[in-house]
């Protein structure tokens, strides 16, 4: 057994309760996105976990909700990274829309494509396997070094991006990930054996 690693999707953001498609615009969180933020450092820290490093992404949501978690943790001044290669997978010209009057335009079906297959891009932007190829790399250059120097890891993220991630952790299939969603503030922890693969995985909510 080697080290823990724990996804965690930002809160709420503003756009999340406006249903408008976000990708890599910078918008905050809303108020019960930062306590879904702390709610789940509460979680974490009802279980005692304490952490070595921490990532996050170049936009604000999930900056903060890192940061919510690592305050509540105790762990305020911890050194965390920050890289674009975490952030939401971009939303090109979806980015700003309304998703309900999206689908008005496009239909249920094209819409529910982009949003959720795993090679099809969304006009001007990047499907969840062009998220895949700077997420996945991130990870096994940087982040997971330090899983298998047996240390608690934690990545504040955004759904796509983790979606991506765990894609790869759980070895799903492009036809599995379509169903995969993660809710927002929901800590997810994998233990790592010493060979990488996924020991267990732990869903808290
Ligand atoms: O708009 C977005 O950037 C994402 C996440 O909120 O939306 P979706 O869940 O539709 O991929």
């Amino acid at each position: 057994m080697s080290g823990t690693l724990v996804l965690v999707r930002h809160g709420q953001s503003e756009w999340n309760l406006k249903n408008l498609f976000t990708g890599w615009r910078d918008v905050d969180l809303t108020e019960k996105g930062h306590g879904e933020a702390k709610a789940a450092g509460a979680l974490l820290k009802a279980r005692g976990t304490t952490f070595d490093i921490a990532f996050t992404s170049v936009l604000m949501r999930a900056q903060k909700t890192c940061q919510h978690i690592l305050d509540a943790v105790g762990q305020g001044e911890l050194k965390t990274e920050r890289d674009l290669a975490l952030n939401e997978r971009d939303y090109g010209d979806l980015a700003g829309l309304n998703k309900d009057d999206a689908r008005a335009k496009w239909g249920e079906e094209q819409v529910h494509i982009w949003r959720r297959s795993y090679d099809v891009q969304p006009p001007g932007g990047e499907s969840l396997r062009d998220t895949g190829a700077r997420v996945w790399p991130y990870y096994m250059h940087v982040i997971q070094p330090h899983v298998l120097r047996g240390e608690t890891v934690l990545v504040a993220a955004h759904g796509n991006s983790l979606r991506a991630l765990i894609m790869a952790l759980d070895g799903l299939k492009p036809e599995e990930v379509v169903k995969l969603e993660l809710g927002t503030g929901v800590p997810i922890v994998y233990r790592l054996n010493a060979d990488s693969t996924v020991a267990s995985k732990e869903i808290l909510e």
